[in-house]
């Protein structure tokens, strides 16, 4: 299958990166190599590092940069480890970070991958597929709690508590390997009259599994702080996700780097010596436009984050 991907708010991640020429840069989520693209072809003297976890991202992202091989250094690896991937290139400090989060739509559209509620396939998500906790392992073996928890924080559904008690009653006959049965469930589990309209009944609980499945949210906060401390000075960190959750961790993370002294206001003299690494280039979050979002609904929910080393 052809991989597909439009890169969102690409104009507006380039800008937020503010490229120099002769700059170090990361693309901790390579995906089809869009953004990166268009980093590199501002490169004269200057280096592009580009990480992702799925391998088959990896091989895209090769094909798409081969005109920029001397510029390009391409890594399998998680962003989590963003500190040893630099190391292992011998890098010590970069001038920016671009994180494009979540799924691309090469992963959503490849049935297989099982991250999609599109298709029948067996139940995967795993970005990296060499990781062994699979979707599987969640829907068949997580405790009624735990498949709640996750299905409300991670998911923000309604109906979690309900779509938990019956993956539990659904397994007590049959295991659930499939996409396509765990649909079912879910589908069984909400109110006919609460699935009129809107999006998908799956949808929420998809993105759920997901999230545990990857570790999407966990990695985050302290990935932005390691980001920060590779930043030069002026250098930036550019943040696009595609949800509340995330953009929650990326606000509240930025907004932490860019206070001082953290100590209680009684306290006579500061005990933290914290101080600010992080100055908010958006205060408020950039969005696709109107027109974006209509060339490219998948952008509808993005986000782009700003900030730079102080
Ligand atoms: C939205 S796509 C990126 C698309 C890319 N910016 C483009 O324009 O083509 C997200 C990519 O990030 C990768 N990814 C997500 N989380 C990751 C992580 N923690 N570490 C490395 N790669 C990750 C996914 O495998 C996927 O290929």
């Amino acid at each position: 299958m052809k991989f597909e991907h439009v890169s969102v708010l690409l104009n507006e991640a380039i800008k937020g990166l503010n490229i120099k020429e002769d700059g170090t840069y990361v693309d901790g989520t390579l995906g089809g190599a869009g953004h990166s693209k268009e980093i590199v072809k501002r490169l004269t003297t200057g280096r592009l590092i580009g990480v992702d976890q799925d391998i088959n991202a990896i091989k895209k992202a090769k094909e798409e940069l081969k005109d920029y091989k001397e510029k390009v250094t391409i890594v399998h690896n998680n962003f989590r480890n963003i500190k040893d991937v630099l190391n292992e290139v011998g890098i010590d400090k970069v001038d920016g970070v671009l994180l494009d989060l979540g799924v691309s739509s090469h992963q959503l559209d490849v049935a297989e991958r099982g991250f999609s509620y599109k298709h029948d396939a067996p139940l995967d998500m795993r970005m990296d597929t060499t990781q062994s906790l699979k979707a599987w392992n969640i829907v068949n073996e997580y405790d009624e709690e735990q498949l709640y928890r996750i299905i409300k924080e991670y998911g923000e559904e309604k109906w979690a508590s309900r779509i938990a008690k019956f993956i539990i009653e659904e397994r007590k006959i049959n295991q659930i390997n499939t996409t396509g049965e765990l649909v079912e469930v879910i589908k069984k589990a909400i109110p006919k009259g609460a699935r009129k309209g809107g999006s998908h009944p799956a949808k929420r609980t998809f993105q759920a599994i997901r999230i545990e499945v990857n570790k999407e949210l966990d990695i985050l906060e302290d990935t932005i702080k390691d980001i920060c401390d590779v930043l030069n000075p002026n250098g930036r960190v550019c943040i696009i996700t595609f949800h509340s959750l995330e953009d929650r961790i990326v606000k509240r993370t930025f907004k932490e780097l860019n206070k001082d002294c953290i100590c209680p206001p009684d306290l006579p003299v500061c005990q933290c010596n914290k101080k600010r690494e992080l100055k908010i280039i958006t205060r408020k979050p950039i969005i696709p436009s109107e027109e974006e979002i209509e060339k490219n609904p998948r952008s509808r929910s993005a986000k782009l984050r700003v900030g730079e080393k102080v």
